[in-house]
């Protein structure tokens, strides 16, 4: 691994809690279809494997009739594409993603958010300069726990290096690679800590850069 080493990021639960916009999208399109809404928790728990797969457990919660999905995912994406007014960054992100472009690492992000969103996130936080590679849950055909984004976007990095992330999404991708995992404990994964494979795990971001700088020299150059 190169020393400074490629580092990638997840974003939706790693980076920015998103949950309270999705939620708000997902009910402003379940209140258009008279639909009972579903609350914050009900749908944090859905979110991680992309848009699809949220969709496939809010239908399934709500016993929606399947051929109603296209028009609720077009409707949901509509509002989503755009919906950055009930997320925050966690706190001490700025400073410590600032850290480690400071000491060198290249910064990537693969997330299974779709790119149009990411995007859209990014620009907002004023963070897309830090990030030269962003891969999104469209960019292939395959998402995370796929290994194929996470290899991308090494690859467009330039070589092996750690990845950071908050699911069972996230740690499975980084098994299947395999790429060392640095868990986020305060994101939106449903099991416990210890059965998610992971490196070293992590509350605040504070943390994050002495995290790497360790995990940099566990490793072999
Ligand atoms: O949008 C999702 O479902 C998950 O996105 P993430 O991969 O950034 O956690
Ligand atoms: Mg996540």
């Amino acid at each position: 691994m190169p020393n400074p080493c490629p580092i990638v990021l997840d974003l939706d639960g790693t980076l920015i809690d998103s949950a309270p916009d999705i939620h708000a999208c997902v009910n402003a399109v379940l209140r258009q279809h008279r639909i009972a809404p579903l609350g914050l928790p009900r749908v944090r728990s859905f979110i991680g494997g992309g848009v699809e797969l949220l969709w496939s457990r809010i239908m399934a919660a709500c016993r929606i009739d399947p051929a109603h999905r296209p028009e609720l995912i077009a409707a949901f994406m509509a509002r989503y594409h755009d919906a950055t007014a009930l997320t925050r960054l966690f706190p001490g992100v700025t400073e410590a993603l600032g850290r480690l472009a400071d000491d060198g690492h290249p910064l990537g992000i693969c997330t299974n958010k779709p790119m149009g969103p990411t995007r859209h996130v990014l620009q907002h936080f004023g963070l897309s300069q830090l990030f030269p590679v962003v891969i999104g849950g469209d960019t292939l055909p395959k998402r995370k726990p796929d290994p194929a984004p996470l290899r991308l976007a090494f690859d467009q990095l330039g070589g092996p290096g750690l990845y950071v992330g908050d699911s069972e999404f996230d740690a499975d991708c980084a098994a299947a690679m395999p790429a060392p995992f640095l868990l986020f404990t305060g994101g939106y994964r449903l099991k416990p800590e210890a059965e998610l494979p992971h490196l070293a795990a992590f509350d605040r971001f504070e943390q994050l850069p002495t995290l790497v700088a360790d995990a940099a020299m566990t490793r072999p150059a």
